[in-house]
């Protein structure tokens, strides 16, 4: 009866006042007044947006639209009336300058009633509020297909991505946010929008009082601060993005319980496990998450050495964003769930354990329409007999270092966890340039995190000090060794200090140098440091690869012996700008 109810009400409110349009545009000058109707409107909402964001302080009906202000009401009124005075004016209708300010009056408050009356029908009618973090992203582009597929269940409050401006302006133009971020400057994105969505910040999008719930859907780090925001605004967050939970898994559990926010996991095997227990941890004995064994697990370790991005890049049975497909390839993803396990269900670590299962058949999705389940005829439906046998597999941990180093990490806790994710991060962008191997991603991480002096019981701080520490030690790993290589008659083509953007270069011989923007750390690239990488045969006994294997131990060496230089540089820079703490007389 329910349903027959909204059905009816929902024609009645959208056909009704349409149809009054077409009788409207049969009177004389019928155009002109549907023009006045709209026109007004539209200068009434935009009135009421930038007055509310200019000086919007005392909210106007908190419990139908959070967003809405009693000065944006007063700035929309007046934009409303000022608009329509114009237009009776310069459409040159019958009406007199006192007629036309009522008429004003009356669509500018007929507008304002009837946004607050959309709110108030999206809120009963149980429409989610969305802002999506990561929107550009593999999963954040999954959101939207849902939104698209389920229009009557969620809109888009607010949009957040890296830097792909593109897609993100075409996703801000298709859903109409009020809000979106960026990591490019916000004027490169704003001319892209459409008039009433505000360039903010990553934190802002995360809290925005329309927002109901956050799809926590960037990678790495990125999401932290963001969570955070979110949490604190009391926002339900659906979480995919690990990583924060990884770094800092106590921080964010704890302020979700503080401030009663439900964590809704979308990363499959939590969310799993989260439907499986539906609230029920009692009695539990053990937790199993599946593994694919990603995309070598048919592959020899020996061969693991000259593997390209490409073929890291291949999943066995998902199609993700480039950094988890190879932590996925690593199993440093694997490592990273059962660390989220912990967190988000508050498990001890003996309790969770990891199979490897190829067909990646034991999982589910299902946070966004939490609590309620929703078939989505747009996927594929299970068939069993088509699927044919599931099959489990003991973890060989000796062939994937990166799962021993997380769990180990999220076992020793204090700031590990924080530094292995920075690692990882760090590790997996260099391979993914080239700039080091697929089985240097393990080495890389285990050297950063054998050098790191822990904080316990971290804040957030030392978390983030952790962090940005971390990502220095991981990008310094591969800098130094340009000087061997030379003296070996290799060919190096570029030297460079930092990372990211070239700020500065210049071209000596056969090599570039140059400074980057990020100043942590440096690379050289050194022709055939890839085995796979073609080279011209004439050059092929100046490559990396062709060269003895004291050779290479030299050039490697060499970086780790720079490092030193450069730590040894600093240290005595510091001692003697800064000077060394005297020991004071002893107190009592
Ligand atoms: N893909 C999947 O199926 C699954 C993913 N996850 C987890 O979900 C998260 C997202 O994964 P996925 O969608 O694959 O990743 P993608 O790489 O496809 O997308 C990442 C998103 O984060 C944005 N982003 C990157 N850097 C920043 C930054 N500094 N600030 C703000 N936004 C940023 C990107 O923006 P832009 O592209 O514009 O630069 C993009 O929108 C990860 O933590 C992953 O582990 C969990 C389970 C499954
Ligand atoms: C789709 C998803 O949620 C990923 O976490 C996926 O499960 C990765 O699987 P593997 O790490 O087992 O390859």
């Amino acid at each position: 009866m329910r349903d027959y109810g909204y059905t009816t009400a929902g024609a009645i409110y959208l056909g009704w006042p349409l149809s009054l349009a077409l009788v409207l545009r049969a009177e004389v000058q019928g155009l002109e007044w549907i023009l006045i109707a709209l026109l007004g409107t539209f200068a009434t909402d935009t009135g009421a947006f930038f007055t509310g964001r200019a000086i919007g302080r005392r909210p106007l009906a908190p419990s139908i639209s959070p967003g809405k202000t009693q000065e944006g009401a007063v700035g929309g009124f007046l934009a409303g009336v000022a608009a329509v005075m114009a237009l009776a004016f310069w459409l040159d209708l019958p009406v007199s300058v006192p007629e036309s300010a009522v008429l004003g009056a009356l669509v500018a408050v007929a507008g304002q009633v009837g946004d607050l009356v959309e709110s108030k029908i999206k809120r009963t009618g149980n429409v989610k509020r969305l802002a999506i973090l990561g929107s550009t992203g593999s999963i954040g582009r999954q959101t939207l297909d849902i939104v698209r597929a389920f229009p009557e269940e969620f809109s888009v409050v607010g949009l957040s991505a890296g830097h792909n401006l593109d897609l993100l302006a075409e996703q801000a133009r298709e859903f109409q946010p009020e809000a979106v971020s960026c990591e490019e400057p916000p004027e490169s994105l704003a001319s892209s929008l459409p008039p009433a969505c505000q360039v903010v910040s990553h934190e802002d999008v995360a809290s925005h009082p329309d927002a109901d719930t956050v799809m926590a859907a960037s990678v790495g780090k990125a999401g932290l601060a963001p969570i955070l925001a979110a949490i604190r605004a009391q926002k339900t967050v659906a979480l995919a993005n690990k990583e924060p939970v990884v770094m800092a898994g106590h921080i964010v559990m704890g302020e979700a319980r503080r401030h009663g926010v439900d964590i809704l996991p979308v990363d499959s095997e939590p969310s799993a496990i989260w439907q499986c227990l539906r609230g029920e941890q009692k009695d539990l004995s053990r937790v199993v998450i599946t593994a694919s064994g990603g995309a070598f697990r048919n592959r020899r370790r020996d061969e693991l050495a000259t593997v390209t991005p490409e073929e890291a890049l291949q999943h066995p049975t998902w199609s993700m964003g480039r950094k988890i497909t190879i932590d996925s390839a690593t199993l440093m993803n694997k490592g990273f769930e059962v660390i989220e396990a912990r967190w988000l269900f508050d498990l001890p670590w003996e309790k969770i354990d990891v199979v490897v299962h190829h067909q990646s058949i034991i999982h589910a999705m299902c946070a966004l329409f939490y609590p309620q389940r929703v078939e989505n005829g747009a996927l594929p439906r299970f068939n069993p007999v088509e699927t044919g046998s599931l099959t489990f597999e003991a973890l060989d941990t000796d062939r994937y270092p990166c799962f021993r180093l997380a769990l180990e990490a999220g076992k020793k806790g204090a700031t590990y966890p924080a530094v292995i994710s920075a690692a990882d991060e760090v590790a997996v962008a260099l391979f993914l340039e080239r700039r080091i191997a697929f089985t240097s991603i393990p080495d890389l991480v285990e050297d950063v995190l054998s050098k790191h002096t822990p904080v316990s019981n971290p804040g957030l701080e030392d978390i983030l000090d952790a962090d940005g520490w971390a990502r220095e030690a991981a990008r310094a790993w591969t800098g130094g060794h340009l000087v061997a290589a030379k003296a070996f008659g290799m060919k190096a083509t570029k030297y460079f200090l930092g990372f990211g953007p070239t700020l500065w270069s210049f071209k000596r011989g056969e090599t570039e140098y140059g400074v980057k923007a990020i100043p942590a750390g440096g690379f050289v690239s050194i022709v055939g440091m890839n085995p796979l990488e073609y080279v011209p045969p004439e050059e092929e006994h100046r490559t990396y690869r062709g060269r003895p294997f004291y050779q290479k131990s030299v050039v490697v060496m060499a970086g780790v012996g720079t490092h030193f230089i450069i730590a040894f540089i600093l240290i005595w820079t510091a001692n003697v700008l800064i000077g060394r703490p005297r020991p004071g007389p002893a107190s009592a």
